[in-house]
C-alpha cells in the first residue's frame, strides 16, 4: 500500500463522541485525514442494522473526500457495504482467512504489540501494521500495557519497510517522535473525535507528518 495514506489515519465509532459522528468525521476530513476506520464496539455500539447504515452513511463521506474506509473486526459488514479494506487484531479473524474472502485490492491491516506479533503479521502478507498501543489510553477497554516509542522502535527494526501506523494516546505533541523511532504515520481516535475542532486538530496532525516527511 501507498504508506502516506498511514499518515493521518483517523478512527471512528458512534460512541467516541458525544456529538454527531457523521459532523466529526467530515470536520475530519475536511482536515485532511489519510486514512479512516470504521470502529463500532463497545459501550452503546450500534447493532445489525443501525451499524450498517451508519457505516454506509461513513464510506459514502470518505469517498467523497477520496479517503479510503476500512472496517475493524466485521469483515462481514466489509464485504455487505463494500468498503476499501479492514483491520483486524490477534483474537479476530487471521489474515488467511480474511484474505480468502475479500477482493485482491482490499488492504489489510493487523495489530501489533510485540516484535513476534509484527514479524508473523508481515510474513501473513499484512499491508500495514498498526502498532500499540504506544502510550495509555481510555478508549479501549482492553488495551495492553503500552510499549512507548521505544518499543515501536524495536519493532521497526524487525520488519523492514513494512508499513507502520502507531496508536494508542496519542496526541499532536507525539508525532515528530513516533515518526522518528520509525512510524509512517499515527492513528487517534480521541485527540480528533473529542476535540473542540476536528478539523483544525486533524490539520495539524498532518501538517506535523508532512512537516517530518520534508526533514528527511
Ligand atoms: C490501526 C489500528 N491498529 C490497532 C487496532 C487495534 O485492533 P485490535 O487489537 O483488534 O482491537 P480493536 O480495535 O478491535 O478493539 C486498530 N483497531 N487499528
Ligand atoms: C483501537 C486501539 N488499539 C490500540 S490503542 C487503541 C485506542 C486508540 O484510541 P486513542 O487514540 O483515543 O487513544
Ligand atoms: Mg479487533
Amino acid at each position: 500500500m501507498e504508506r502516506n495514506l498511514l499518515q493521518v489515519y483517523f478512527i471512528l465509532g458512534s460512541n467516541n463522541t458525544e456529538g454527531d459522528p457523521l459532523y466529526v468525521l467530515e470536520e475530519a476530513l475536511k482536515g485532511g485525514v489519510t486514512l479512516f476506520q470504521f470502529r463500532e464496539k463497545g459501550h452503546s455500539a450500534l447493532q445489525g442494522e443501525d451499524k450498517k447504515q451508519l457505516a454506509m452513511q461513513m464510506k459514502e463521506l470518505c469517498h467523497l473526500y477520496h479517503v479510503p474506509f476500512l472496517v475493524n473486526d466485521d469483515i462481514e459488514l466489509a464485504l455487505e457495504i463494500e468498503a476499501d479494506g479492514v483491520h483486524v487484531g490477534q483474537d479476530d479473524m487471521s489474515i488467511d482467512e480474511v484474505r480468502k474472502v475479500i477482493p485482491n485490492n482490499w488492504v489489510v491491516g493487523v495489530s501489533s504489540t510485540k516484535i513476534k506479533e509484527a514479524v508473523q503479521a508481515k510474513k501473513d502478507g499484512a499491508d500495514y501494521i498498526g502498532v500499540g498501543p504506544i502510550y495509555s489510553t481510555n478508549t479501549k477497554e482492553d488495551a495492553k500495557k503500552p510499549i512507548g516509542a521505544e518499543g515501536l522502535q524495536d519493532i521497526r527494526k524487525r520488519v523492514g519497510d513494512l508499513p507502520i501506523v502507531a496508536i494508542g494516546g496519542i496526541h499532536l505533541g507525539h508525532v515528530i517522535r513516533l515518526m522518528q523511532a520509525g512510524a509512517d504515520g499515527v492513528s487517534v481516535i480521541s485527540a480528533i473525535s473529542q476535540s473542540v475542532n476536528p478539523q483544525t486538530t486533524a490539520g495539524t496532525f498532518l501538517n506535523h507528518a508532512n512537516y517530518f516527511a520534508r526533514m528527511q
